[in-house]
């Protein structure tokens, strides 16, 4: 079977950062399923490079087999980072992003649900997400709430840029499975206040308050549906 890869530089219409790319959505589900897979097997490497206790000598040597893959990784690249793009059918997608980019190993991957009354997203976060010994880096805690409370001010249908994030860590977060929380306390024209949390096993160990823009430019409701920045 021939295997047609979205193509950025063919179809692609660049107007306000955000990509057109007539990429059937068939195709984008395909090979974005692929990168996905291959970024759970690199998110897998990253794990076990960190725990890794093998010799010296096995690490040489599996050194020079990834930097072989990666080279052949790199016959054929984007010439930048991955961006947001979306076709026709207001199919979108932004492989790269660091917290939900389905190409990105160092996203968890977060994967958001949206309610009537918020978002929630769970997951796990092992020892590539380590500040103190055992816990989760407070800079991730807050990369992760930024994302879940920019993704309730947007409520996918309008742009919304973290204006100001007030984080509050209450105790230490555990690695391991987390469940992290936000919605909309109230907005002042263009402007989004989120509340958001960060739950493990013992109970909420990060709050946070946030005020989200919609810039002035993009303040209409409309495609694609499902960017993120
Ligand atoms: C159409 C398609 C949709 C698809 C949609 C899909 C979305 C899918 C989910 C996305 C999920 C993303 C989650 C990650 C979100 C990031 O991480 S975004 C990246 C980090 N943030 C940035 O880079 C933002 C950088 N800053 C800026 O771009 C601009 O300063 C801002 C924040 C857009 C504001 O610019 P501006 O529109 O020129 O603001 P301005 O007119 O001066 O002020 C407007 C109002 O906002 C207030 N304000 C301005 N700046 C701030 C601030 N920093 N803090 C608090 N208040 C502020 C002003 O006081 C003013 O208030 P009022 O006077 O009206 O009461």
């Amino acid at each position: 079977m021939t295997s047609r890869r979205p193509s950025p530089e063919a179809s692609a219409v660049n107007v306000g950062g955000v990509v057109r790319d007539d990429t059937p959505t068939d195709e984008v589900d395909r090979r974005e399923a692929v990168l996905e897979s291959l970024a759970g097997t690199v998110r897998e490497l990253i794990d076990a490079a960190i725990r890794t206790t093998v010799e010296d000598a096995e690490v040489h040597r599996i050194r020079a087999d990834l930097d072989a893959l990666v080279a052949r990784l790199r016959t054929a690249q984007l010439p930048g980072p991955a961006g947001i793009r979306y076709n026709a059918e207001l199919r979108s997608w932004n492989w790269g992003n660091a917290v939900m980019g389905a190409a990105n190993a160092i996203a968890p991957p977060l994967r958001v649900v949206h309610g009537p009354s918020g978002c929630h997203a769970d997951l796990v976060l092992g020892a590539a997400y380590e500040g103190p010994p055992g816990l989760v880096h407070g800079g991730v805690s807050a990369m992760l709430l930024d994302h879940i409370m920019g993704e309730t001010a947007s409520a996918m249908r309008r742009t919304a840029f973290t204006g100001t994030l007030t984080m509050r860590y209450r105790r230490g977060t555990p690695l391991g499975p987390l469940r992290l929380e936000a919605g909309i306390v109230r907005e002042e024209g263009r402007k989004i206040f989120v509340a958001g949390s960060i739950t493990a096993a013992g109970g909420v160990t990060v709050e946070a308050d946030g005020v989200f823009v919609q810039p002035a430019a993009g303040t209409g409701d409309g495609s694609p549906q499902q960017a993120s920045t």
